[in-house]
């Protein structure tokens, strides 16, 4: 009933947790003396010794009890809320953190999607599981101890009867616990599959539209959403059993306190005022725990969330390095490289190749061929591979992942704006950058013009870079690289998808780079890497052939091949 691992982790909230507890045992405190206020009236009553000052008396000690409960309930409250806060704030930070330590390569272990959901819903529901049920399971444990201390004196036979019932209630929880697990685990991992397809549709929604494939895909999401939605039920039905099962202990439980004390009365062993605080009091005895079971299933579920928590937290994170690289004339030594995505299915196979510090380097091959992944590679994006990948001598897994990003930057297929302006954009490659600055890097990345003419460095840059064209876009990108101070540029296919005017832009910024830094440029298109010092062309994750565009065009091997196709190719075109 009690997941240790959460409570650990929140342990800094305990001392709310316990505060909570404690106004809660005052506001019962304050109800317990209010109903032996109210049966020494009916007493004085019965007794005919009800007089005016007795009359004042009480209504000052029940204000003054009111009081005192209601100032007790609304501190509970806020100790409720104090905790829930914290116990947020301590899961999101520890989630934050694990993200960081995880780095780049998070997207190996994890979907984007359930960070998401793990990081939003999933926190809100272990935020009940602190702020209400924690505090009341303890709550519940102290009050039928304090209730069989008042009425024990009264009644022992009465007291033992309604002390007995209460562990009903927590016998029929743990009765449910096993079912409930199990059916919440499945919960969470439908909740979570919903969520990736919905994340995924989303984002392809232009795609399905295109080629009309948006109702097939709408009807996968209905069976999802439908399996989904029978798990829920499954869920709500037993909670709503379960609930069934604690009112009958409980409303049973109180009914027997009940009869019991008016049984006493009957037969002479109790008087009036005392039957009547008992009979008071009986439904007391029951409230805490039957409120502890119908906050149960949403603690389950807060727990059920938190395992899926601390399945993240528990990822393996790679070894942070430490060590540091210095200077501008780092060279990258990559020996025996071998690596895959899934066990069994290499994507990179015994590969060694150096480049020099300033030097134009070219990497080709079909598609599929393990380009990207070495280029990830340089970037410490993947972990998990046999042989080296050294840099300045140091392997890239030692160096501290902070310099490893100033040294090297990956300018990809197609790069991420963010939504906001485009100066804000800049800045992520040099935070401290004048205008001009910026603008020579816009200019380099020939951006500068049509900058310019849409509003300059404070244009907006819509969600998804919606408002710029496939060239503009590549090209902004391309400038905050530039305004990085990076040894090494790695462009992996950055002039795919572009217009020929931005291609061109690009290749002969490429050219210009070189010499000044190390580039690394991943081309399918061969004529982008004409004038490279050296080409290394790879094969079904093979490194088959290194040379300069002369010596592998003479040598009359792979690259020859496909330099002949691509050049027929575009001369047909033409
Ligand atoms: N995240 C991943 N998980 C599993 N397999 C992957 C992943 N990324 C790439 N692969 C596989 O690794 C192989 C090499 O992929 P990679 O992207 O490095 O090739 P590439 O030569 O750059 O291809 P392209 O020229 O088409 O971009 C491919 O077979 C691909 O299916």
């Amino acid at each position: 009933m009690v997941n240790g691992r959460l409570v650990r982790l929140g342990r800094s909230q305990m001392g709310h947790v316990l505060a909570q507890v404690a106004f809660q045992w005052i506001a019962l405190a304050a109800n317990i003396a209010l109903v032996m206020g109210v049966a020494e009236l009916v007493r004085a009553f019965v007794e005919g010794r009800f007089g005016s000052t007795h009359g004042a008396g009480s209504v000052l000690g029940a204000l003054v009890c009111l009081a005192v409960r209601f100032a007790a309930t609304r501190a509970a409250a806020v100790m409720g809320s104090r905790s829930s806060r914290g116990i947020k704030d301590v899961l999101r930070r520890a989630l934050y953190d694990k993200l960081l330590a995880l780095g780049p390569s998070y997207a190996q272990h994890i979907s984007t999607s359930e960070v998401v959901q793990v990081a939003g819903e999933g926190i809100e529901q272990v935020e009940t599981y602190f702020g209400l049920y924690l505090p009341q399971l303890l709550y519940a444990l102290a009050a039928p101890i304090t209730l069989f201390a008042v009425v024990a004196p009264m009644s022992l036979p009465v007291a033992l009867g309604l002390v007995a019932c209460v562990p009903l209630i927590p016998l029929a929880i743990a009765a449910v616990q096993a079912i409930a697990k199990r059916l919440l685990a499945s919960y969470w991992s439908q909740y979570a599959e919903l969520g990736d397809s919905f994340l995924e549709n989303l984002q392809g929604l232009g795609t399905l539209k295109v080629y009309e494939a948006d109702g097939f895909k709408a009807q996968q999401m209905d069976e999802e959403a439908e399996a989904f939605r029978r798990v829920t039920m499954r869920v709500l039905t037993m909670q709503l059993n379960s609930i069934i099962v604690m009112d009958l202990v409980a409303y049973g439980g109180a009914a027997l306190g009940i009869f019991l004390a008016v049984g006493e009365l009957a037969a002479g062993r109790l008087g009036l005022s005392e039957a009547f605080a008992i009979v008071v009091l009986s439904s007391e005895f029951f409230i805490p725990m039957r409120t502890l079971g119908s906050y149960f299933h949403t603690a389950m579920n807060g727990s059920a969330a938190a395992d899926r928590i601390f399945a993240m937290l528990d990822l393996p994170e790679p070894k942070a390095g430490m060590r540091r690289l210095h200077g501008r004339s780092n060279p990258i030594d990559v020996r025996g490289l071998s690596f895959c995505y899934v066990p069994g299915r290499s994507v990179l196979r015994d590969v060694s190749l150096h480049i020099e510090p300033g030097s134009l380097v070219g990497i080709t091959g079909a598609s599929g061929s393990g380009k990207s992944t070495l280029a990830a590679m340089l970037a410490g994006r993947l972990e998990g591979y046999s042989g080296s990948v050294e840099i300045g001598g140091c392997q890239v897994r030692d160096i501290d992942p902070g310099s490893l990003a100033e040294h090297v930057v990956v300018v990809p297929t197609a790069g991420h704006l963010f939504c906001g302006t485009l100066r804000e954009n800049l800045l992520m490659g040099d935070a401290h950058a004048t205008d001009e600055r910026l603008y020579r890097a816009l200019a380099q990345a020939r951006a500068d013009e049509f900058v310019r003419a849409a509003g300059g460095l404070d244009m907006r840059i819509a969600e998804g870079a919606q408002n710029l064209s496939g060239g503009q876009r590549q090209r902004l990108c391309i400038a905050r690289a530039l305004l990085t101070r990076a040894e090494t540029l790695v462009f992996d296919e950055a002039s795919s998808n572009v217009d020929v005017e931005s291609e061109e832009a690009i290749a002969a910024l490429i050219r210009e780079l070189a010499g000044e830094r190390t580039v690394v440029v991943v081309s399918h298109r061969l004529a982008n890497l004409v004038q490279a010092d050296c080409i290394h062309v790879f094969e079904d994750g093979r490194l088959v052939e290194s040379g300069t565009h002369g010596e592998l065009v003479v040598a009359g091997g792979p690259y020859e091949g496909l330099w002949r196709a691509q050049h027929e190719l575009e001369e047909g075109v033409r």
